[in-house]
């Protein structure tokens, strides 16, 4: 199981500080949506300049487009870009051609997606699956992304998001998720180095 630290809501240097500050514990490194569409391609180009040895995931969160926004991500450093689980099938397919172009991947966010959308989906063996509740969910409502009654197909490859703490993966079942995705937990840390490896020693 792999650690993503998620970096929103930040100016690229105060992104690189924190990832700095907590890259013994962590795995990969998301340039999160909100950094993608305030800086554009140059916070991919960043932070994998400042981190060369780490998986960067660029969450460009995709819905059309799918060639020119996924080669614009692989083009600026991105071993990872993600495409929404609702868009059209032909979107989807299309950013798993231009991450098998690049030998890169792509990482479907199944936020909002139905059950019959998510059966469609798993087809796509090669794809990473993200388990995400929203950030507006999590504020609204107080949903947070839970792990302890998770039945995830073990053959696929599968990433949890949405409000992830250090308590909510105390109880965590098999099959774990290949990748934790965790953002505020500890981007909005004081000692967000603390809490990155209070995650590490969980996961082991
Ligand atoms: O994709 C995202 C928001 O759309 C974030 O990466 C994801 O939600 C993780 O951040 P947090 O732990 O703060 O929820």
């Amino acid at each position: 199981m792999k650690t993503q630290l998620a970096l929103d809501r930040l100016t690229i240097e105060d992104a690189i500080r924190l990832a700095r500050k907590t890259e013994k514990y962590i795995d990969l490194i998301e340039v999160g949506t909100s950094l993608i569409k305030e800086f554009g391609m140059t916070s991919i180009s960043r932070l994998k300049e400042a981190f060369p040895d780490k998986e960067i995931v660029g969450d460009i969160k995709t819905i059309d487009n799918a060639i020119y926004e996924f080669d614009l991500c692989f083009n600026a450093g991105s071993d990872i870009a993600t495409v929404m689980g609702v868009s059209p099938l032909p979107t989807i397919e299309a950013c798993l051609n231009s991450a098998a172009k690049h030998g890169k991947l792509a990482m479907i966010d199944l936020l909002n997606t139905s059950p019959t959308q998510r059966d469609a989906l798993l087809k796509y063996k090669d794809a990473i699956f993200c388990d995400h509740i929203s950030k507006d969910e999590q504020e609204m409502s107080g949903k947070k992304k839970s792990i302890d009654r998770v039945n995830y197909d073990p053959s696929l490859k599968w990433a949890v998001a949405g409000g992830i703490t250090v308590d909510s993966i105390k109880r965590m079942i098999e099959p774990r998720p290949h990748i934790l995705i965790v953002g505020s937990a500890i981007t909005n840390a004081e000692q967000p180095e603390k809490v990155a490896e209070a995650f590490r020693k969980i996961i082991g």
